[in-house]
């Protein structure tokens, strides 16, 4: 076997064989199903990588024919799919979606969705697999999760497994996520049940672990004793587009990103090796990462550590935006963040002292997010100079776009003199790999099918990143003197509160 070959082969392809089943999408006439989710099936049919004789079931209330409705799935794989689209294929793949009529709330619309999954097990001549997608609202969720009880959807057809995927968010404190996953765990045990979290599916956030665990040079340097400080940085160029105001407004930057999407991607970075790579072993470490968080009690150590803002008009790529408050749909008096910045501390033997900087904010300049870690200077001899910051190693971990991960480093200048000047090592996946990664949605769809819960949230990881965050959602609206909310125009990067919480500690965020 050549080197270059890859040893995991066969591992990776047994792991993804996904088991025959019928995929019950709940909401499935909503924005997601169009424009993530079948766009994500439909590319699986592609790759060959749907189960044989997949079905998938729509389940919404507006009057629709299977024909009228896969018409109008097919219009928006046309805009979203990311292979493009294939009139051949979609005429096949078209074929297996069903609609089906019901209020969330009724019994009998899920009894004769059992009739109609039971009718397609008899045509297919075995019976297969169901996983129930929550595409809906989560105020919906309790009740989709007592009709599915009730009408025994919750167990698979005798020797199949049925489980369920729930959208985000779950839940909006930590007394909401508890209810929602008794709620589910009533219905579903843990191990049926699949909490969505799209970063974990993204490519490079899957890398993170290989970068670590599977080469032998960082590993030794990822602690405290070489890493100054690490920067997390998830910038949106967009704003409320698509009615996302009335969500957005109930939700801010920290329920909708930190919570889940940035807490993830810290507990990748900041994480212990798993002992293996299974879903418990992965999740048991990240878990951990979360329950050591320096916790901020009150509005003083909150007003400290972590600044919140909103974008005031002002313009994006050269287009004119209203500030956050005029928004649709936004209460012009709200209180809510549309950008935040955190000092956090990892309370272990492994990050003792070293600040985690995060910042995630919507009509920034640009849409990209990186994670990226700085290492301390060398000892001073024999190059003094080496104690400015801009010569310092920092590992760039690009998230998207872009996809890749980039290496600082110092190079003599070529010359008489002895000068030296930063320079960069890129990989690419563009170039490397020449071709483009699946959407998250294609992993994790595929992952629930093959019963891989590794790159979903498990119930201890959700419920710790709600108790830290309650503390921060306290402090800023329930306490006598909350912390100030900032402003910065859309188009900047920022409040200049953000630039002074880094300056404080002598550091500046990275310029992306
Ligand atoms: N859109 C996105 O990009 C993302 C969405 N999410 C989450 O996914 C979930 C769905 O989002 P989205 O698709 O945007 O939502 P939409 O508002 O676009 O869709 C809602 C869906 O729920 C159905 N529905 C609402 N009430 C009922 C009811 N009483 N009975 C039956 N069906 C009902 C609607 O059916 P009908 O048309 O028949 O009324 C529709 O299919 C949300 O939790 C959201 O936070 C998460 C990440 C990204
Ligand atoms: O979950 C969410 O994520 C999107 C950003 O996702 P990305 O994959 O485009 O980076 C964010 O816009 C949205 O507010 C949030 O709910």
């Amino acid at each position: 076997m050549s080197e270059l070959e890859n040893p995991f082969q066969e591992t990776l392809i047994q792991r993804h064989r996904a088991e025959p089943c019928t995929v019950v999408i709940f909401g499935a006439t909503g924005d997601l199903t169009h424009r993530k989710l079948i766009p994500a099936l439909y590319n699986l049919a592609a790759g060959g990588d749907l189960p044989p004789q997949a079905k998938v079931v729509g389940f919404a209330r507006r009057d629709k024919t299977d024909e009228g409705f896969r018409a109008e799935l097919e219009e928006a794989n046309k805009k979203h799919s990311r292979q493009g689209h294939d009139p051949a294929l979609w005429a096949s793949f078209g074929a297996s979606i069903h609609y089906h009529k019901s209020e969330f709330q009724d019994l009998e619309g899920y009894k004769s969705l059992k009739a109609l999954l039971d009718k397609f097990d008899e045509e297919r001549g075995v019976p297969a697999n169901r996983l129930f997608y929550l595409a809906s609202a989560p105020e919906f969720f309790d009740e989709i999760m007592l009709m599915l009880k009730q009408s025994g959807l919750n167990e698979g057809p005798e020797g199949k497994w049925a489980r369920v995927v729930c959208e985000k968010p779950f839940g909006k404190d930590l007394k909401t996520a508890r209810h929602l996953n008794q709620v589910v765990n009533d219905v579903f045990a843990e191990k049926d049940t699949y909490r969505i979290d799209h970063y974990l599916g993204k490519e490079t956030a899957q890398n993170i672990m290989v970068l670590r665990f599977a080469n032998v040079m960082f590993e030794p340097l990822w602690n405290s004793t070489y890493i100054d400080h690490v920067q997390i940085t998830c910038a949106e160029n967009l704003g409320m587009e698509g009615g996302r105001g009335g969500y957005y407004d109930t939700a801010g930057a920290l329920r909708d990103m930190v919570q889940n999407h940035l807490f993830q991607l810290l507990s990748l970075v900041a994480m212990e090796p798993p002992s293996d790579l299974g879903a418990d072993a992965v999740r048991d470490e990240k878990v951990k990462v979360i329950r050591s968080l320096r916790r901020y009690k009150g509005p003083e150590e909150v007003a400290k550590n972590i600044v919140r803002a909103q974008y005031t008009a002002g313009s994006v790529d050269g287009v004119e935006r209203v500030g956050y408050r005029q928004e649709d749909r936004v209460n012009p008096e709200s209180k809510t963040e549309s950008y935040v910045a955190l000092r956090l501390f990892v309370d272990t033997w492994r990050w003792q002292g070293v600040p985690f900087y995060m910042r995630v904010g919507k009509q920034l300049p640009k849409k990209a997010t990186e994670i990226s870690i700085h290492f301390k200077a060398p000892p001073q001899v024999p190059f003094p100079t080496l104690q400015q910051r801009g010569t310092r190693n920092v590992l760039v971990i690009r998230i998207q776009p872009d996809e890749g991960i980039s290496l600082r480093m110092l190079s003599k200048l070529p010359g008489v003199q002895l000068l030296m000047q930063p320079v960069k090592m890129d990989f690419r996946y563009s170039t490397s790999f020449g071709k483009a990664s699946p959407e998250a949605y294609e992993r994790l769809l595929l992952d629930a099918m093959a019963g891989d819960a590794t790159l979903f949230a498990r119930r201890d990881e959700v419920e710790n990143a709600w108790a830290f965050i309650d503390e921060l959602e306290n402090a800023w609206h329930k306490s006598g003197n909350p912390p100030p909310m900032c402003e910065y125009p859309a188009g900047s990067w920022g409040p200049k509160e953000a630039d002074e919480l880094l300056q404080a500690d002598g550091r500046v965020w990275r310029r992306l």
